[in-house]
């Protein structure tokens, strides 16, 4: 039975590069027994890591790469079944693929989402008209319109790829990597965008994207690949409590900390110390301890201990070491006197 709310759904799928001739003699399996599926109204990021086949996937789900084996259904129908203007009225795509035409507008570029209901040779009606100006204006790419999409920086052409898409008005939206070439605060506008539009319009949202503390934050779920092809799904706190996350980017000497929901970026050589105190004054203390190599706990059993107090000018840090104490006025002056203390 269909479910309506699934507008993509997989089943035992296997995706990968078929073998061609002397070039490539074998088939190349990417990844295999894909059960997914994408529901109306849902953020879902794509997180694996390099040569996982996210690409790949998003490719074969669009339609764009045949499957290996298995199925794909598009709102209840097998997609092989469907000519490309019916998948274009369902789904639309933001891939990685370099633009190579010129001589297009911006405008003309976004405006290319609405060809699955006018056709090569139709022309805007007024609700085309402003679908793409929606578009343009939820994107905010206005100031650029008139310009040559050739003559767009990585990330202005970024956010034009995504108003075509948003101008297509699919059900579903599958982009790859959209914020790789997006600053800050444009990647946290397009992912507003996107939950809003997933959760405002009950479309589907697909991403990829290597950004795992977004993800973590954005997703309502995670569909990970990991280095030997399984795919596992799961809300992103789940996957994260039940250890499946972890050990999808596990190398050696990078782990996760469950605690705050990062990476650790540094090998702890010094330590322990408990930091307890001012929650926000221990977030970023606990920061510079880390950088500096300390192992920092929050239970009590250690000799050296960290209390940071709230001042009327910011915070102070008291320093206690079996009998001695001592207090800091700045994160840089407690480094320093941890390092006195160490040596
Ligand atoms: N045309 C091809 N023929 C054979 N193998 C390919 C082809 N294109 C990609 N691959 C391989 O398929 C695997 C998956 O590639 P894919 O680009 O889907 O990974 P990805 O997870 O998107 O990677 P990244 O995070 O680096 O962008 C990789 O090992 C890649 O080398």
């Amino acid at each position: 039975m269909h479910n309506p709310d699934s507008i993509i759904s997989t089943r035992d799928l296997e995706i990968g590069f078929p073998a061609r001739g002397r070039r490539r003699p074998s088939t190349t399996t990417v990844a295999r027994h894909i059960d997914v599926s994408l529901h109306r109204g849902a953020v879902v990021c794509l997180l694996g890591p390099n040569g996982s086949g996210k690409s790949t996937l998003i490719r074969t789900l669009a339609g764009l790469h045949a499957p290996l084996s298995g199925a794909i259904h598009l709102s209840g129908e097998e997609i092989g079944r469907l000519s490309i203007r019916e998948i274009s009225r369902e789904l639309s795509t933001v891939l990685t693929d370099r633009l190579t035409i010129g001589n297009l507008s911006v405008y003309e570029l976004v405006a290319f989402g609405r060809l699955p209901y006018t056709g090569w040779f139709g022309s805007l009606d007024r609700k085309d008209e402003e679908k793409v100006a929606w578009a343009i204006e939820s994107t905010g790419i206005e100031s650029f319109v008139d310009r040559d999409v050739l003559h767009l920086s990585d990330g202005e052409r970024q956010k034009v790829m995504i108003a075509r898409a948003l101008a297509q008005d699919t059900s579903a939206i599958l982009l790859d990597e959209p914020t790789a070439h997006l600053d800050l605060p444009n990647r946290v506008a397009i992912i507003r965008l996107l939950r809003r539009l997933a959760h405002d319009t009950r479309k589907a949202v697909l991403l990829s994207t290597h950004e795992l503390d977004l993800a973590l934050k954005a997703a309502d779920s995670l569909w990970l690949i990991d280095r030997q092809g399984r795919v596992v799904t799961g809300t992103p706190e789940d996957l994260v409590l039940d250890g499946t996350f972890e050990a999808v980017f596990a190398q050696d000497s990078f782990d996760f900390d469950r605690a705050t929901g990062s990476f650790r970026l540094h090998e702890p050589s010094k330590g322990p110390i408990c930091l307890h105190g001012a929650a926000e004054g221990v977030f970023w203390t606990r920061r510079a301890l880390e950088r500096s190599g300390y192992r920092v706990s929050e239970s009590d059993g250690t000799a050296l201990r960290v209390k940071v107090q709230p001042t009327a000018e910011g915070f102070r840090w008291d320093i206690s070491c079996e009998e001695e104490h001592y207090t800091c006025d700045s994160v840089r002056d407690l480094i320093n006197k941890l390092g006195k203390l160490e040596s």
